[in-house]
């Protein structure tokens, strides 16, 4: 199946079972990070914007004091694809841990 083809609500909701902190909004998925300070949090979001750049597919974020949030949707498609489910891991990756 193509990466930017739209996913079904089922594989939506199945992705969000096996994923914490990630809701669906509308058409996109999106998640907010805390962090303890400002520049802790802009430090991340340049981490997930350079892997964004990596793979062509970039999210809508918001940064502020402490929080940020990551919202995955595909344009191209309209829509939420496996692409956006793959750098939603790849987010949570680069948040912490291995
Ligand atoms: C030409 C380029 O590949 C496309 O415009 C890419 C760039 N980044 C993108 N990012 C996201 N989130 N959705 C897209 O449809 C998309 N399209």
């Amino acid at each position: 199946m193509s990466k930017r083809q739209k996913l079904e609500d089922d594989a939506i909701q199945v992705f969000l079972a096996a994923h914490g902190g990630w809701s669906r909004a509308g058409e996109a998925i999106q998640k907010s990070y805390t962090f303890p300070d400002f520049s802790t949090a802009l430090a991340f979001v340049v981490r997930v914007g350079l892997a964004a750049e990596k793979r062509d597919h970039h999210p809508d974020v918001h940064l502020g004091w402490g929080r940020v949030t990551v919202v995955w949707s595909t344009h191209d498609a309209g829509g939420i694809t496996s692409i956006d489910a793959e750098m939603a891991e790849a987010t949570d990756r680069l948040y912490g841990g291995p």
